[in-house]
């Protein structure tokens, strides 16, 4: 960032000092504490591994739901054996085998995005092809799935009216039947999930809450599965994540309102309130557009001087703006100005990320969740979030691994000397040369992307990095370790952001601490920004 300001995007030349600079980051104070959490967390990797792999073979396409269920439970039963073995063994070690509720929470939002990325695909081919298809009853996979969770979601629901009209027995097997309107009797109705759908949707906001959090398997299968004590967990997670995920699906552009607008006539009033808005068919999903408060209470439009701030996906650049300045210092010679700073000249120093050619090529970043190709970026599921003093932040929603390019870190392209912006202000050098020559500022005060929001922490998760890609110059950010579910994401700004500010990042190995302490502030070079571990 621009520290006060001045610092940069780091340059690969300075790429690798920080990591081996920095004392905490020798493991060594840390290390008995890391250890422990470390072989904690590779469990708990395992672990969902394995669910997974139980889930999708579960869930593998044409089962339907008693299927899926029956396996399910199989499983679980399987899993409780093996557990209780495992649990006598580990209590000579110490360790408890806590049923992973982030893992849990993390899986109902990748579940969330992979049902509105799956329904806005469907959107986009439907055509007269498919149409045929589907007539022919040749069902693809994508509408195999969907109908999977057509079933789930309005099973949810039923089974929350179920309790609805019949809260105070919980044993009773008499359940209302949606389909016939009319109460039945049913083996399943001591299935604890009719209570827990239903406390859920009793909250207020909560038919609504139920029939987004629903599109998730696992949230299913985890009420419709785990013990009262551990479900009670999950729930707490739930509760409190409840604006998040809801602001998710949303933002995500979730077509969450099919099913109860279907089951409509089966809402007794007061209930059937939550249908008087029309839902209107999802627009253009908008990640990011909005702030989860810090209590996740609430949301709100992030601001800058009181303006709304807008979301992009390239850098903007005006002529206009670099008409009446002076060229930087370090402009290259053989170079007209002005001229976008960003735009490959001739021939770049460094060569393109994808083709690796250094003159000018068409390449483009493929925007690819989970690819490990160079050139990709892999946009991590993240939310915007207030962090107390140090304002908005970024909250990772799933597991981040390390070396992912995360995004670019895009705004409006300004002159080297720009003092416009004290706070978004992101120094910009030619990829190749040193840092600290900077020949333009890209200001994302009013324009950018989610990576503006990502807080500064002395032991930071990302790294600014620049890269030349499809004959532009770019600044990304990128994973420089695995970053945990619902951990902030953070990058270092580098020392001179503050030196006249004071960093909240609490690290153990927080500059702040040493500033005023043996002159200490020396040390990292501006944009010295940490290398990757991968
Ligand atoms: C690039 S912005 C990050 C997003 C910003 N928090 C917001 O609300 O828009 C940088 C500003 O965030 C705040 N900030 C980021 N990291 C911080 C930290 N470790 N300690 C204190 N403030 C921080 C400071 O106000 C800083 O000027």
């Amino acid at each position: 960032m621009k520290s006060p300001p001045r610092t940069g995007s780091s340059g690969s030349s300075t790429d690798s000092k920080k990591v081996s600079s920095h004392p905490t980051k020798s493991g060594v104070q840390k290390s008995p504490a890391r250890t422990k959490k470390a072989v904690k967390v590779e469990s708990r990797r395992e672990e969902e591994k394995k669910w997974q792999a139980f889930f999708d073979s579960a869930r593998e396409v044409g089962a339907d739901d008693a299927t899926v269920l029956g396996r399910l439970f199989d499983a679980v039963a399987e899993e409780g054996s093996t557990k209780e073995a495992e649990e006598s063994s580990s209590k000579d070690t110490g360790e408890d085998s806590e049923y992973d509720v982030r893992g849990l929470m993390a899986q109902i939002y990748q579940d969330l995005h992979r049902v509105a990325t799956v329904q806005a695909s469907k959107a986009a081919s439907r055509g007269a092809a498919e149409t045929e298809r589907v007539a022919l009853g040749e069902l693809s996979d994508t509408d195999l799935l969907l109908r999977e969770v057509s079933v789930g979601v309005a099973g949810v629901i039923k089974s929350a009216l179920a309790h609805l009209y019949n809260p105070t027995d919980p044993q009773s097997s008499e359940v209302w039947d949606a389909d016939e309107k009319t109460a039945r009797y049913s083996s399943t109705r001591d299935d604890a999930s009719y209570a827990r759908y239903g406390t859920l949707a009793a909250q207020p906001g909560g038919w609504k809450f139920l029939s987004k959090v629903a599109h998730s398997a696992a949230f299913r299968e985890a009420a419709t599965c785990l013990d009262a004590p551990t479900w009670q967990k999950v729930s707490a997670g739930i509760d409190s994540n409840a604006v998040s995920l809801s602001v998710f699906a949303e933002e995500h552009g979730l077509e969450w309102w099919t099913e109860p607008a279907r089951l409509h006539g089966l809402f007794p009033a007061p209930h059937d309130d939550f249908f008087r808005r029309k839902y209107k068919p999802s627009k253009k999903p908008t990640p990011h557009k909005w702030v989860v408060t810090e209590k996740l209470a609430d949301v709100r439009r992030p601001t800058f001087d009181g303006r709304t701030q807008l979301n992009i996906r390239n850098n903007i650049y005006r002529a206009a703006a670099f008409h009446a300045a002076p060229p930087p210092p370090h402009w290259p010679a053989n170079r007209p100005y002005p001229e976008d700073p960003t735009k490959v000249h001739a021939a770049s120093l460094q060569p393109c990320l994808n083709c690796a050619s250094h003159t000018p090529c068409a390449c483009a970043f493929a925007f690819t969740r989970h690819s490990s190709a160079a050139a990709a970026i892999n946009p991590p599921l993240v939310e915007l979030r207030a962090y107390g003093r140090k304002g908005v932040g970024v909250r990772a929603l799933e597991r981040i691994p390390a070396g992912a390019i995360l995004g670019e870190y895009v705004g409006e392209v300004q002159p080297y000397d720009y003092r416009g912006d004290p706070v978004y202000a992101l120094d910009f050098s030619i990829p190749g040369r040193a840092v600290d020559e900077v020949v333009a500022t890209i200001s994302a005060k009013r324009w950018g992307n989610w990576t503006r929001f990502v807080n500064h922490s002395c032991e930071a998760s990302t790294r600014f990095r620049a890269l030349v890609l499809g004959g532009r110059c770019r600044s990304v950010v990128q994973a420089v370790r695995d970053i945990e579910a619902f951990e902030e994401v953070t990058v270092d700004y580098g020392e001179g952001y503050w030196r006249e500010r004071r960093c909240e990042c609490g690290a153990a190995g927080c500059r702040e601490g040493r500033k005023g302490g043996e002159g200490g502030e020396g040390g990292l070079r501006s944009g010295d920004v940490g290398t990757v571990v991968s």
